[in-house]
């Protein structure tokens, strides 16, 4: 489903590549969790996926077409497959909980009907299932400004589900949030994914949650693979290897709840 060849992403003002010839293949209904310390490429490589940042070399396949030299009304298409969540949300603070799910339409829409605002009420009709899926419905109507992190990531998953993606991917998406929303979140994505059998791609920090959800876990490390396998398999000298380094003290792998 998702093909990714030696790609490579070197920025101007470093030596060293934030992603190295790096080869993966995804199929649909894994459950992907990226693990690294700060700093190995993990959101280079999310960003990568979804156009947001150009690789300096490699190559991108969705469904067996590559994506680097898509026209823009076919990276369109593409992207719209691609349902992102993002660590601060990126919602209109000012808008409600409705106005923003329902820009996750935009994909779908012309320029003209994206800029004047107007939707029809089948569009609404769907943003309101999807805003029922992730149980906001009695905060339809509020701005998602006096919402809590829990509820506006939910909101970015909603907006996410509208573009119908076939794969969700995340980057960061429960960092700013405590342990048990976190894991809250994490149940969300975990039904969504099942219910419409996604590929979930998403980086995390926190190995517990990593081990818990993921069926396949892959650790990067200074831009380069060193894990991809089970979650089962990535135990105490897998952390050591991903997360240590001279300066850097850590504990051990925390114990999988
Ligand atoms: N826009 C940029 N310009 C220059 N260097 C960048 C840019 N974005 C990332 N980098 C560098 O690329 C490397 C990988 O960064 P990346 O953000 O992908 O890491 P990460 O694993 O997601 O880290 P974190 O967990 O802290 O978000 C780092 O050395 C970083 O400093």
């Amino acid at each position: 489903m998702l093909k990714i060849e030696n790609l490579t992403v070197h920025f101007h003002d470093s030596n060293e590549p934030a992603l190295e010839d790096v080869n993966l293949n995804f199929q649909r209904g894994e459950f992907v969790c990226i693990l690294g310390k700060s700093g190995a490429g993990k959101s280079t490589f999310v960003r990568c996926i979804n156009g947001l940042q150009k690789p300096t070399s490699g190559e991108i396949f969705w469904n067996d077409k590559p994506i680097l030299q898509m026209k823009e009304e076919n990276l369109r298409k593409v992207r719209r497959e691609m349902g992102m969540i993002f660590q601060h949300y990126n919602l209109i603070p000012r808008l409600t909980v409705l106005q923003n799910v329902l820009t996750g339409s935009f994909g779908y829409r012309s320029t003209f009907k994206s800029l004047v605002g107007w939707f029809d009420k089948e569009e609404i009709d769907k943003a309101k299932k999807v805003i029922e899926d992730v149980e906001l419905t009695d905060q339809i109507n509020r701005k998602v400004e006096q919402l809590s992190g829990g509820q506006k990531q939910r909101v970015g998953i909603a907006r996410a589900m509208l573009q119908k993606p076939k794969m969700f991917l995340g980057d960061e998406p429960v960092s700013s949030l405590d342990p048990g929303t976190a894991n809250h979140i994490f149940n969300l994505i975990q039904e969504l994914h099942s219910r419409y059998q996604l590929l979930t791609i998403i980086n995390v920090h926190d190995v517990t949650i990593a081990k818990r959800y993921a069926t396949r876990l892959i650790a990067f490390k200074h831009g380069k693979i060193i894990f991809d396998d089970t979650p089962e398999s990535f135990e105490e000298n897998e952390f050591h290897l991903t997360y240590h380094s001279p300066t850097n003290k850590i504990g051990s792998l925390p114990i999988n709840k």
